[in-house]
């Protein structure tokens, strides 16, 4: 009776589980309750925990990320995000760290590479084994990126024709000059307005003007030489162009291309009779061997050239 008893304990009593500090530790259970993606690491890097929003955020089974060296899911073909992790990890093995957010993008498996930023901070001896561990708060960067990226291209963008609008015609401008400055290169601007442009509009009505102003935009558009050249709406029906490493010839060469461009679309879209047909008065200045002092006195040139264009008659172009 005995025997059959103690059998019977024998078969129900449960093996005893050895203390697992990777997943029975409070530290191991506490993550998995924090409503942030946390990772935890060793000073080399190599992930020692991870709770189930890690996994989500990087599209990718626990099990497959656990062990893996955090340095190897890291992005970054210049390996400067690498070399900035492995710094982090080298001054936690001397003192406790807390570092400011880091950008990284991950990538795990065949997932997509996501855009995280991340902050490391030593965890205290009572929550580490015998190793110093660290832990990794991550959030997700992607939707943020792709907005700002959106809201960034609204900035400097016209709404209407869809070319540069007049404060990224500005900011290009200044960089070019610096670069052609730096370089000794010519660097040139026209400026585009539509003669009596107020007639049209009165004519045909607004809405005709804005496609008139989009079809114009786009004629532009297409007429440019190169990646470089910036065209702009530069205000209602003015149009500015930024031209580097351009001489006061080629830019002359490309405003009678443009004026011929837009007279051929008058004509196929907008003219209806002879005297309706929309032409354009145009000046072209270029910054040659320190002709102006800055960006402000050649916008004025090619400004003041416009109004000359304008005061004999329009329909032409001046330059200098
Ligand atoms: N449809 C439309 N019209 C615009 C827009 N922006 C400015 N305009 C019009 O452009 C016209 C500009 O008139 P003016 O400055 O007198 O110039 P203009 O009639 O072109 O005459 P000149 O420039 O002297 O040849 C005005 O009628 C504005 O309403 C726009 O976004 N859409």
């Amino acid at each position: 009776m005995f025997s059959s008893m103690i059998n019977k304990n024998k078969e129900t009593r449960p093996t005893p589980k050895l203390f697992n500090f990777y997943q029975d530790s409070s530290l191991a259970r506490m993550i998995n309750f924090i409503n942030e993606a946390v990772i935890v690491i060793d000073s080399s890097g190599v992930i020692e925990m991870l709770n189930p929003m890690v996994a989500n955020l990087m599209g990718a089974q626990r099990d497959r990320l656990l062990g893996h060296n955090l340095l190897e899911l890291v992005v970054d073909a210049k390996g400067k995000s690498q070399t900035l992790l492995i710094d982090c990890l080298e001054k936690g093995r001397h003192y406790p760290i807390s570092s400011p957010p880091i950008e990284l993008n991950l990538k795990a498996d065949l997932s997509p590479t996501i855009s995280v930023e991340m902050s490391i901070s030593t965890l205290p001896e009572e929550l580490s084994s015998s190793n110093t561990l660290f832990l990794c708060i991550l959030r997700d960067l992607t939707l943020h990126k792709a907005e700002y990226g959106l809201l960034k291209q609204k900035a400097n963008t016209d709404y209407l024709t869809g070319l540069a609008n007049r404060h990224r015609f500005a900011d290009y401008l200044t960089k070019q000059w610096n670069i052609c400055e730096q370089d000794n290169l010519p660097l040139s601007i026209i400026f585009i307005d539509i003669d009596h442009f107020k007639n049209f509009n009165d004519r045909y009505g607004h809405i005709a003007g804005d496609r008139c102003l989009k079809r114009i935009g786009e004629t532009i558009s297409l007429s440019l030489p190169n990646r470089d050249t910036l065209a702009a709406r530069y205000g209602g029906e003015e149009f500015a162009l930024v031209l580097p490493q351009c001489s006061p010839q080629t830019a002359q060469l490309l405003a009678i291309r443009i004026k011929r461009h837009i007279s051929q679309l008058s004509t196929r879209q907008f003219a209806v009779t002879k005297e309706s047909q929309l032409t354009v008065s145009m000046g072209v200045a270029t910054q040659m061997e320190g002709r102006y002092n800055n960006t402000e006195s050649l916008l004025n040139a090619a400004d003041t050239l416009l109004y000359q264009a304008k005061s004999q008659g329009r329909d032409q172009i001046c330059f200098l």
